[in-house]
């Protein structure tokens, strides 16, 4: 291993697009970890608990420990993203903020002036403990974004498909999220944005959103023209801007569910068979994800449907594409994700959840349809699923709260929707804990910082590579991880996983794995909260 640097600690580096690799915030200084002027390596110890049952039933742990080395390309790439959608209300408003973040703008609003920021964005921030200075015994915060060499967001080029082909200011203006003094900074250049046409299928969104369907590429169910016709739109938008990478992202609206039907879209050869044969199974976004594993660009599932049928998951692992998904956990959810996460863990008994929202925006247009609702009922009632299940005090097998979800549309309120929820919950003895909450979620921008989290993240991860350790150094070759992004679970409701494997919702395991994820990638071990140097003295 090349020596190691000394541990600094310096100022964040802004945005970059150099591809010379980013100025790092911090070194680790470790004997397992080695930095070269193209990338990280890092030997990791990944210490886990095997669990088996003795002849008496009785659990036996047994420490297990598995080394891995990681590589890390620290070569930040130029990098796009197209959305499909982009002409809804997230695709305008990531696109605004990204524009005002890039030219640091400032504007007036009722509450006085306010600058351009990513709040709500995990990565840019929220911060993650590096860890204690030994002499003053101070807990060292990095922003997130500085644990690995990512993309900065002010430097992501955006474009995208709709099947509306109103340019990106005149949308914005139909989406009403802004405030119009920012769209006013902003609309020159929104306004030379128009997306690209895309494929419409009606019977896969509400019959309400024809009326906006006039920027259409011509054919009404799949076909492989209209996968090579986006193939060459994210090739042309690649070498039109320069890109090194494209990352593509689904904002456009719910569809229905498509039956899963053996033959059909069960296997990556019978989906091909049934893209080619024009099968009226195969739904816009499953195209749209075909040609995006095809163009090597991650595709991520922003909507609740079962894009990912199975015939396109195996497609991405036959490719060793990324995808990911499902649906952007923006509020109601989010907060139900944390909230059920802290009282099942106390040991309190919930059993009942009421989930009901009102909204005024498009979505909530296509969404008072049943069909494309029940893709959201499902995407936003499963999420509590994990954490009833970790608690046998609680729960006997197959007991879980009440859990209703209602969505309703009413225009008057827009993007910024009602979301009313009510946990009832059994407490000590016979005692009950109602909890009432009542959270006016702005959409949008909520959503859009997701959108950038999401784009950052599967983007770095197409710059990781890991291979299992052996001291001889072995044959064994770096490889990337499993093709469906599970990492990307802290920024959806439903989270994709590698098939057999358990989903997890709670927030704060979602979050943790992400973050140990990043400092694995650094030989950094798991962040936690033992503090033992403050206990053992
Ligand atoms: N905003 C949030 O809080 C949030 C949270 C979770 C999930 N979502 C999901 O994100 C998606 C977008 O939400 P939104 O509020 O921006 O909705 P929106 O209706 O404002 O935007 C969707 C856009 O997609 C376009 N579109 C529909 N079908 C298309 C196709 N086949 N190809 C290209 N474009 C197509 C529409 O013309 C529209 O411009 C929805 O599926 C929504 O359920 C939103
Ligand atoms: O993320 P979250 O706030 O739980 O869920 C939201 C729903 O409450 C809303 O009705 C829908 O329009 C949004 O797309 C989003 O899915």
């Amino acid at each position: 291993m090349a020596p190691h640097a000394e541990e600094v600690v310096g100022q964040a580096n802004g945005s970059t697009t150099s591809t010379a690799p980013a100025k790092d915030l911090f070194t680790v200084s470790s004997p397992n970890v080695e930095y070269t002027a193209h990338v990280i390596k890092s030997k990791y110890t990944y210490r886990t608990t095997d669990v088996t049952q003795n002849d008496a039933g009785k659990y036996v742990a047994i420490p297990k420990e598995t080394v891995y080395d990681f590589k890390v390309d620290r070569k930040i790439p130029k990098t796009g993203v197209m959305l499909v959608g982009w002409g809804g209300n997230n695709g305008t408003t990531v696109t605004a903020g990204i524009i005002a973040n890039k030219r640091n703008l400032v504007w007036e609003t009722k509450q006085g002036q306010r600058a351009a920021n990513y709040y709500g964005s995990v990565i840019m921030s929220s911060t993650t403990k590096l860890g204690v200075d030994s002499k003053s015994g101070k807990e060292i915060h990095i922003p997130f974004h500085d644990l690995l060499p990512m993309v900065h967001p002010n430097d992501l080029v955006v474009g995208g498909w709709d099947i509306s082909g109103m340019n990106l200011a005149d949308a914005m203006d139909r989406a009403k999220v802004l405030s119009p003094s920012l769209k006013m900074l902003v609309r020159k250049e929104m306004g030379a944005m128009k997306p690209l046409p895309s494929i419409y299928y009606p019977d896969f969104i509400a019959a309400n959103q024809e009326e906006r369907a006039d920027n259409l590429l011509p054919g009404s169910k799949a076909c492989m023209a209209h996968v090579e016709q986006i193939r060459k739109d994210i090739r042309d938008f690649k070498s039109a801007n320069s890109l090194d990478k494209v990352i593509v992202q689904w904002t456009a609206n719910t569809e229905r569910y498509a039956d899963i039907i053996e033959g059909v879209n069960d296997t990556a050869d019978n989906l091909m068979k049934s893209i080619e044969s024009g099968h009226e199974e195969v739904s816009p976004s499953t195209v749209f994800a075909v040609a995006s594993i095809l163009e090597n660009a991650p595709f991520i599932n922003g909507s609740p449907q079962n894009t990912f049928v199975p015939g396109a998951i195996e497609f991405a692992e036959k490719h060793n594409a990324f995808i990911g998904g499902d649906d952007f956990k923006s509020g109601q959810t989010k907060m139900k994700s944390a909230l059920v996460d802290f009282l099942i863990n106390a040991g309190i008994k919930l059993t009942s959840i009421a989930s009901y929202n009102h909204l005024g925006n498009n979505d909530g247009m296509n969404l008072s349809s049943q069909k494309q609702f029940r893709s959201k009922e499902i995407s936003k009632s499963n999420v509590v699923d994990d954490m009833v299940a970790a608690n046998n005090v609680l729960y006997k097998d197959g007991e879980h709260p009440d859990h209703c979800v209602v969505i309703k549309y009413m225009p008057a309120v827009g993007d910024d929707k009602r979301a009313l929820d009510e946990y009832y919950a059994e407490i000590f003895l016979d005692g009950h804990q109602t909890i009432s909450l009542f959270n006016v979620c702005e959409d949008s921008l909520l959503a859009s910082p997701l959108i950038i989290d999401l784009v950052l993240v599967a983007e770095i991860m197409t710059r990781v590579q890991w291979k299992a350790h052996s001291a001889d150094g072995g044959d064994a070759k770096y490889a990337g991880f499993h093709s469906v992004l599970s990492v990307l679970s802290y920024m959806l409701k439903a989270p994709l996983t590698p098939t057999g494997t358990p989903v997890v919702n709670a927030l704060g395991k979602q979050r943790a794995a992400l973050t140990n994820i990043f400092r694995a990638c650094v030989g950094l071990e798991p962040e936690n909260d033992m503090t033992l140097e403050h206990k053992l003295f």
